[in-house]
């Protein structure tokens, strides 16, 4: 089934990597503190799902804050404190980077046989992620030099593409990689990214469940929801 296709674009914190498990630990802390600051009703996991999954740091900020009703200044670039969007994101990252430069990740096994196998056929693979960290997260995985492109955050920003859930990042991918979005498969595990994709007219967008549930992937527009890449393996063989 998924064989037939020219490219391959895969999401990365959660789909490669569980890295999605340090990013949601990271949000939880930080907006522990922040809630707690305030007053407010504490963080609750399921805000990470609805505001934050796939999204950009200082965007998932904005989004969480605002179904709270809390308005917050902007800040500036460089502040960790937690009276601003970007010194709430920035403290969120000094937590991710801490625990990503100390314990290292390693792969999903069932991902790592995928890709092992989308390479011994030559396949064209890339990766698309809301992230500024993706190349380091690929890179402490050993995994960099199996994708041809990476558009991530660092990427989106300097060519001005806009973020999941708009389909700019998918595109761009697919066209680095030489195919059309329709000759290309999707791998997310964010509502917001598998919505991107459906956007973007993907040939079939996967959607893999780290914790958001199939329904919710399906409803975004997955053509399916698995939950984990082994499983496309086993049907394959
Ligand atoms: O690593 P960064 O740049 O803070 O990116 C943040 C986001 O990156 C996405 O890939 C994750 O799915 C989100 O959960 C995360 O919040």
């Amino acid at each position: 089934m998924i064989d037939s296709y020219n490219a391959y674009l895969f999401d990365l914190d959660g789909v490669i990597t569980p890295t999605v498990e340090l990013h949601r630990r990271a949000w939880a802390e930080t907006f522990d503190a922040f809630f707690a600051s305030r007053g407010l009703p504490p963080y609750h996991e399921e805000e990470y799902f609805a505001s934050l999954d796939g999204r950009n740091r200082f965007e998932g900020v904005r989004a969480l804050l605002a179904a709270r009703g809390v308005a917050l200044p902007e800040g500036v670039p460089g502040e960790t404190g937690l009276d601003s969007v970007i010194g709430i994101g920035n403290r969120k990252n000094a937590a991710f980077t801490e625990v990503l430069e100390r314990d290292g990740i390693a792969p999903y096994p069932g991902s790592l046989r995928l890709l092992d196998r989308l390479a011994s056929q030559g396949a064209r693979l890339a990766v698309v992620s809301s992230s500024r960290n993706a190349e380091a997260v690929l890179r402490a995985a050993g995994l960099r030099e199996r994708f041809l492109a990476v558009v991530d955050g660092v990427v989106a920003e300097r060519e001005g593409l806009a973020g999941k859930p708009a389909p700019d990042t998918f595109v761009r991918a697919a066209a680095l990689l030489g195919a059309a979005p329709s000759e290309a498969v999707v791998f997310e595990d964010a509502a917001s990214g598998v919505a991107a994709a459906r956007a973007g007219g993907f040939g079939l967008v996967v959607g893999v469940d780290r914790g958001a549930g199939p329904a919710a992937l399906l409803a975004a527009g997955a053509d399916r929801a698995v939950p984990d890449l082994a499983e496309l393996l086993e049907e394959d063989a």
